[in-house]
């Protein structure tokens, strides 16, 4: 299924008409450059373009008020002082002859987005819009937004489809306090926001936009907020945050719909947001949300200010939405102290209401640690006030390919190669030494099991793997323990960084080593007599992989933080037989894994395995696994053992790390 683009001209009909250094940053030209760039890149053809709609009263009587309602409908009539008077009942925003017109169709373009992905038409889409909405609340325009059109889109999207969660990421770096207003005391839709706050140093200042703001009464811990309370948060801070906070949550929650309030103002760049994290992060961040909810995922533009990290992160985000594999995520070099405070303070804000949290740390008793961060923001302040912000550089993000062929599959004879796959079984190019060598290495007391012959077609497609002419691999074998062996030594070979991920029991010794060109990571049920090493990682848990929450607990919090902070060029996703992993999990797993090395996973299953073949299959080509039933609370066991491993590993793996070590 496709994704669907919505953006239409007429939004950049409007803007600042009087001198106002706060708004005169809200430019028409912020929708320009994006549609440029995704035209330029080829990115808006693959799109499907949807047409915009204004919103009905209706609609917008679905979160504002009929006042408010009728006071803006008064502003296309008036005179350019009576506009000024009007903007001036409001905090930070701006109108024009044209804003209404306008506004109705942003909150429109989310309510086209919404009815085309839960009508199927298409899996995904992004809505270019202005003005933006999340801070626009019931009877108040604020912050450049008139209505709030993320908000109508999930009031729209409940009352029309009758869903029963919807999960609202606003990754902006403003808090949008008009969504938080709307849904905190609604269980039924989760808001979570992370935020330039510095103490509530930073606009809007609200005290309630600190992590101890949970929700209210029936809402409580379905409103999670997470203060940024440095500028300069980069890549590492933001992943961490997803790793350990948002998605084992929004996993648990399980929305049937996801609504991104998509701003940019969190990329370089930005004048607003003064942070350091790269465009390409947003193809991670897209990434890792596309397997909630089926794949269910609108993203609506919010902010985003600097004319040229906006489109770079627009193209990353709808890149990713197309299903295309994500960047390497980078050398990524551990959160900031300020961001895991901030971290350790939302994890115990939430330890109440989320099971996945139960474990989390508590609370410092003495705020010493937060009071040893503003002592320091001081001084540092005193010290910036003189010097003027520097202009940030960072390069372009790199050209992303979509590979000529996405899957080649090993698949023995009597299986059929499902479309948009290639049957791999050439041997070509391998010189027949290499597979008389394979042969009497691999054949167990002489007999020629056919086994053996697909060890050359493994070290042929492990070849293609590397020259990216094929990005994506599965071969159903007949012993994928031979398989994996052969198949590790081959890669370490060829590819700096290897990273194993073998579900259920090996029967031989493992295949890592301590050098660091491979990292294994193996999830069973036995309890491992293995020791626990930098590049050796046994999880085992209680009731080995049939456990869907313990299972995807260790999978969000453990493997993808070694996962990202490894940044392999090929993932090797080992299927033991026997292991009894649920489909709809290995095919979670097989969908997060992708958003590794550039897509280069290689699947190895035995041939028994059959039935769940096309499902993975499906996964590599890019496409959402279906959601799971919502997580119960994972076993004590699974989230101690997944607790021991973080503890013994943090300080080689810097994303394991949920709180800052204390202050010497
Ligand atoms: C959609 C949005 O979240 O990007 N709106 C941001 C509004 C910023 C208002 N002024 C801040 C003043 C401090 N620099
Ligand atoms: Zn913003």
């Amino acid at each position: 299924m496709g994704t669907a683009l919505i953006y239409d001209d007429e939004m950049t009909n409007y803007k600042l008409l009087w001198v106002d250094s706060i708004c005169n940053i809200e430019v028409p030209e912020r929708l320009t450059v994006c549609y440029e760039a995704l035209m330029r890149t080829g990115l808006a053809d693959r799109c499907v373009s949807i047409p915009v709609r204004e919103a009905t009263d209706a609609d917008i009587l679905l979160v504002h008020s009929e006042e408010y309602l009728e006071a803006v409908k008064k502003t296309p009539y008036m005179t350019l002082a009576e506009l000024m008077e009007f903007t001036l009942q409001y905090g930070d925003v701006y109108f024009h002859p044209n804003i209404y017109h306008c506004a109705k169709l942003a909150a429109g373009a989310a309510l086209q987005l919404v009815d085309s992905v839960m009508t199927g038409a298409v899996r995904t889409g992004m809505a270019l819009v202005r003005p933006p909405g999340h801070h626009s609340m019931r009877s108040a325009a604020n912050g450049f937004c008139v209505f709030n059109n993320v908000a109508i889109a999930a009031r729209y999207a409940r009352q029309k489809y009758g869903l029963e969660r919807v999960l609202i990421v606003d990754w902006d770096i403003h808090h949008g306090q008009g969504v938080q207003y709307c849904f905190e005391d609604d269980p039924s839709v989760l808001y979570f926001s992370w935020h330039r706050y510095e103490h509530q140093k930073f606009w809007p200042n609200l005290r309630e936009s600190d992590y101890d703001t949970v929700g209210k009464e029936k809402g409580a811990g379905f409103n999670i907020n997470v203060p940024w309370n440095r500028v300069g948060m980069r890549n590492s801070d933001y992943l961490s945050v997803f790793f350990h906070i948002l998605l084992p949550v929004a996993y648990e929650f399980c929305p049937d719909l996801v609504l991104v309030c998509a701003g940019f103002d969190s990329a370089i760049g930005d004048p607003e947001g003064e942070m350091c994290a790269s465009p390409d992060i947003f193809a991670h961040l897209t990434h890792l949300l596309m397997n909630l909810a089926g794949g269910k995922l609108c993203a609506v533009l919010e902010g985003g200010y600097n004319l040229t990290s906006l489109p770079q992160s627009v193209c990353q985000t709808v890149q990713t939405l197309l299903g295309d594999p994500a960047p390497p995520p980078g050398s990524l070099e551990g959160p900031c102290r300020s961001a895991l405070e901030s971290l350790h303070c939302v994890r115990s804000a939430h330890k109440p209401y989320w099971s996945c949290l139960k474990y989390a740390a508590d609370l410092p008793t003495s705020e010493s640690s937060s009071k040893h961060d503003k002592l320091a923001e001081e001084t540092k302040d005193k010290a910036e006030k003189e010097t003027v912000k520097e202009e940030k550089v960072w390069p372009e993000p790199q050209k992303r390919v979509c590979p000529p062929v996405r899957a080649a599959l090993i698949l023995p004879d009597n299986v059929t190669c499902p479309a948009g796959c290639q049957r791999f079984s050439s041997t070509e190019g391998l010189d027949p030494a290499t597979i008389s060598k394979l042969r009497e290495k691999f054949s167990k007391d002489g007999e020629n099991n056919s086994s053996l012959t697909t060890l050359p077609s493994l070290v042929a497609l492990v070849d293609k793997m590397e020259n990216h002419e094929i990005y994506s691999g599965l071969a159903l074998v007949q012993d994928v323990s031979m398989a994996m062996t052969c198949t590790v030594q081959h890669a370490a070979a060829l590819f700096q960084r290897v990273l194993i991920v073998c579900v259920g029991d090996m029967v031989e010794q493992k295949p890592g080593t301590e050098d660091g060109k491979t990292l294994l990571v193996q999830f069973s049920g036995n309890i491992s007599d293995k020791p626990i090493g930098k590049y050796h990682v046994p999880v085992c848990l209680k009731k080995g992989c049939g456990d869907v929450s313990g299972f995807m607990h260790a999978v969000l919090s453990l493997l993808l933080p070694l996962g990202y902070e490894y940044d392999p060029n090929l993932v090797l996703l080992v299927r033991m037989p026997g292991c009894g992993i649920w489909d709809s999990v290995w095919q979670q797993l097989t969908g997060l894994l992708q958003g590794l090395a550039q897509g280069h996973t290689l699947i190895l299953m035995q041939e028994e395995e059959k039935p769940c073949f096309v499902p993975t299959v499906s996964c590599l080509l890019g496409n959402a696994a279906p959601s799971l039933a919502s997580l119960c609370a994972p076993l004590p066991e699974d989230t101690e053992e997944v607790e021991k491993l973080r503890y013994h590993l943090q300080a080689d793996w810097k994303l394991l790390q949920t709180t800052a070590p204390e202050p010497q």
